[in-house]
């Protein structure tokens, strides 16, 4: 079990809110110029990870009391019990254990009951290296004798979200075989594909923990009957499932030895490591999805040995309470400078908040402090062009990562990747230093200048990577699951359950059945008022 802190009763939050009136309103500006020494000061390197955080409005004593709160709510012992599997998600009565699926230690995770976790990791991860370079090879063969070309994926949230990413974030790294992936219920968007693709040579994944998913499912029957009516022979060979309900699997048609197992002990949202990450091994070949999952593993151990100071995913969950609870500033942004990781925003917005958007403690009591982080961003310098000048000028504070990398895959002429990393590292000065006495000419109106000048002070993170490759990849998603853990701990509540979306599939479902019926039973008035209207001729 977790402990159990309010941690606005700590001492360090006290502190903290004191320290706060000091801070509030001092300039960055003005702490670089009374250190010379900061982004010394303020900065990790590891593993040829840099991440500055020195332009953030911190100084050492803020630093230091974030690190006391982490102390006070028992971060250590929190941490050591994810990786060891306690069951720390008590409202699911499960263990937490993404870290397992992706770990290379040889150390024998056991569950109670005896349920050997490691073992189990090291027997999928053949079954999907074996299924990979059969299908890769082409000798696993469709109904009709042919190799695949394509896989379809169908899933949705994190059997959709984090395997997509990473598919298109690692696009370089791509064999032959193309894979798309289905995640919502749209005609408009699944029949196109269908006619694009040829059904002897399209493999299909089921993606579903639960196989119960509305929408997985009734795409997945879809797309079986396209595969029926367009094929004879075997189309139980086309059909592959990733999910934790056997049974249904193959009530639906899969045949056993093509059923990838799902445990109860990875949620949806941290599952992209285990077997839902077949569709990333197909895509890329397997040692590059090994490659990423020992990236991720590289970062876990840094996460428990590292001490707070020099711990990245601690220091950027610290410095998010600092700016939520303390300034209230209601949002993040992350802004990755690689178009190739244009989904990374939106499988982190998953992995936040469906994570820690709760509002009760660990008690089931109401907090009475800001939870979970809205998370948003774009890819860079495409955002520049969208939302940066909200950042610079508007009235809302919007902290913000920067992700970028230091070579470019292409290293052969680096002339727009030194483009792309100058807008990189100038908007972050200018987020920094704002921008003062812009008159252009002298009789210029000194009105105008009110307009062009902007006072900056507005926080960013750099993360400057190597390069982007599996094992880079695999560092950036965990930072950010450990991240978001950290903050589910120091909140002191559930990160790991989801009874909110879970509930709207729910209503949904029975709304589905008014639909069809037509009738429409008792919702409030403005609910029924829309049904109506949409049943209406
Ligand atoms: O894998 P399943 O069971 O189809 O669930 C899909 C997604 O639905 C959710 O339960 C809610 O969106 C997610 O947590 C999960 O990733």
């Amino acid at each position: 079990m977790l402990e159990n802190v309010n941690p606005s009763k700590t001492a360090a939050w006290k502190k903290l809110k004191e320290h706060f009136k000091v801070m509030e309103f001092v300039q960055m500006q003005d702490l670089f110029a009374s250190n010379s020494k900061r982004a010394e000061e303020f900065h990790i390197l590891w593993d040829s990870l840099l991440l500055d955080f020195s332009k953030n409005k911190i100084t050492s004593e803020t630093l230091n009391l974030l690190l006391e709160l982490a102390e006070e709510v028992k971060l250590k012992e929190a941490i050591d019990k994810l990786i060891c599997g306690s069951k720390i998600n008590v409202t699911e009565d499960r263990a937490v254990l993404h870290t397992a699926a992706r770990s290379f230690s040889g150390h024998k995770t056991i569950l109670d009951g005896g349920f050997c976790v490691s073992d189990e990791v090291v027997k999928t991860r053949q079954k999907i290296k074996d299924f990979t370079s059969q299908v890769e090879s082409g000798q696993y063969v469709g109904a009709t004798g042919k190799p695949f070309t394509d896989v379809i994926n169908i899933g949705i949230g994190g059997s959709d979200l984090g395997p997509k990413m990473v598919v298109e974030a690692l696009a370089n790294y791509k064999n032959h075989l193309n894979v798309h992936f289905i995640s919502n219920i749209d005609d408009d968007y699944l029949f196109p594909l269908l006619n694009r693709l040829n059904p002897e040579t399209t493999l299909v994944l089921v993606v579903s923990k639960t196989f119960t998913t509305q929408e997985t499912i009734e795409n997945a029957k879809h797309i079986k009957a396209w595969l029926d009516s367009q094929l004879k022979g075997e189309i139980s060979k086309h059909l592959v499932a990733v999910s934790s309900a056997p049974s249904e699997a193959i009530a639906f048609g899969v045949k056993a030895e093509n059923i990838f197992p799902m445990w109860d002990f990875i949620g949806g949202r941290f599952s992209l490591w285990s077997s839902v990450g077949l569709s990333i091994a197909l895509a890329l070949g397997y040692d590059h999805f090994e490659d990423l999952l020992k990236g991720a593993y590289k970062l876990d151990v840094h996460f428990q040995e590292e001490a707070f100071d020099k711990n990245i995913p601690v220091i950027l969950a610290l410095l998010s309470i600092w700016y939520n609870n303390f300034y209230q500033y209601e949002t993040e942004a992350v802004v990755p400078y690689s178009s190739l990781l244009k989904s990374l925003p939106a499988h982190l917005q998953q992995m936040i908040m469906e994570s820690n958007g709760k509002d009760k403690n660990r008690e089931g009591i109401p907090v009475n402090y800001q939870t979970g982080t809205l998370i948003w961003g774009e890819v860079g310098a495409t955002a520049q062009h969208a939302f940066f000048q909200l950042f610079h000028q508007g009235t809302k504070v919007v902290p913000i990562d920067f992700i970028g990398f230091k070579k470019p895959y292409f290293p052969k002429d680096k002339t727009n990747h030194d483009i792309l990393m100058s807008n990189f590292f100038g908007q972050t000065e200018a987020l920094l230093n704002g921008k003062r006495g812009s008159r252009q000419s002298a009789d210029e109106l000194d009105m105008l200048k009110n307009f062009r000048d902007f006072e900056g002070n507005k926080p960013t993170n750099t993360m400057l990577f190597e390069k982007l490759t599996p094992d880079t990849l695999g560092k950036i998603i965990a930072i950010y699951e450990h991240k978001t853990f950290v903050q589910g701990i120091i909140w002191n509540i559930f990160s790991f359950d989801q009874f909110g979306v879970e509930y709207g599939k729910v209503l949904a479902k029975n709304i589905q059945n008014e639909i069809k019926t037509k009738k429409v039973s008792k919702h409030d008035s403005s609910t029924s008022f829309l049904l109506d209207y949409y049943l209406s001729e």
